[in-house]
């Protein structure tokens, strides 16, 4: 079994929506990374998406752009990124982990190479937002060898696609609930219901919901009709404001507290 599979399940017999934020590693340093992934996990999240620092990260709005750009400072490789995983689980979190990466990365770390890390770090899924499908074979097989769940995206826009990637899909479906990059809405796609359908008809795996999503109204709004709800620069941004808190010792806490009451407020 796969801790994603096992958090779902224990989840949907809560009758429970999964809350699972997204952060970019290394922003402002790995260490915060560790203790705000701990923080988060205390604050409620039920896994976490672990975005990996990229400078060319299109499908990102400015918020995850901006701090993608203040891991890259620290120059934060890939391979710190999975030690970020592997220490948090040394520091006793125990929710599962997605990793979070564009494709580049992980095509120059080299495919075998990553895996090989990727196993037994504590990780459990995999997000890679632009690998299509008609690309994917070769990744899909290196993951699953290592029990890592290659979690697809579908979006508002893929159509007849959506049969075709969900039955391949492993550990859940992301369903992407605007066009456009990452960033916090007001409003969503007009078809979104429809379209949270059709997705539902094409899988049995649980469906998790994202981009745009930052208030508690917001992430009920998805409960109803979603397994798990994503929320990313909403977290990313929460992360920034304190990072001046974050960097002065005495008044680390604060800032902590700062992410772990906003995560709080999304849980409700
Ligand atoms: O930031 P938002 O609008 O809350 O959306 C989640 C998103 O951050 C996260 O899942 C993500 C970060 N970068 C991405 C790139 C493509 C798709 C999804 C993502």
């Amino acid at each position: 079994m796969n801790l994603i599979d096992t958090a779902f399940a224990s989840l949907k017999a809560e009758g429970r929506t999964a809350l699972i934020p997204f952060l970019t590693m290394g922003d402002p340093d790995l260490k915060t990374s560790v203790d705000i992934i701990k923080t988060l996990e205390l604050a409620g999240a039920d896994m976490i998406e672990l975005g990996v620092p990229y400078s060319d990260p299109l499908a990102d709005g400015p918020v995850i752009q901006r701090a993608s750009e203040r891991a890259l400072t620290n120059s934060i490789t890939l391979k710190d990124c999975i030690h970020v995983a592997e220490k948090a689980r040394e520091a006793g979190v125990n929710i599962p982990f997605i990793l979070f990466t564009y494709y580049n990365p992980v095509f120059q770390f080299g495919l075998d190479a990553f895996f090989e890390l990727v196993q037994s770090k504590g990780i459990s899924g995999l997000i890679i937002p632009d690998l299509p499908i008609e690309e994917d074979e070769e990744v899909r097989q290196l993951a699953e060898a290592v029990n890592v769940h290659l979690i697809p995206l579908v979006a508002p826009t893929s159509k007849d696609r959506v049969v075709r990637i969900s039955r391949k899909a492993k550990g859940f479906v992301y369903c992407v609930s605007s066009l456009g990059v990452t960033g916090e809405r007001a409003d969503f796609h007009t078809s979104i219901n429809e379209f949270l359908a059709t997705v539902r008809e094409a899988t049995d795996l649980p469906i998790a919901v994202g981009f745009g999503i930052s208030s508690r109204e917001q992430v009920e709004r998805f409960e109803k009709q979603c397994d798990g709800v994503i929320v990313g620069s909403a977290i990313v941004r929460t992360i920034e404001d304190a990072i001046p808190l974050l960097q002065d010792e005495s008044k680390r806490e604060a800032g902590l507290k700062q992410i772990s009451d906003f995560v709080a407020k999304l849980k409700g």
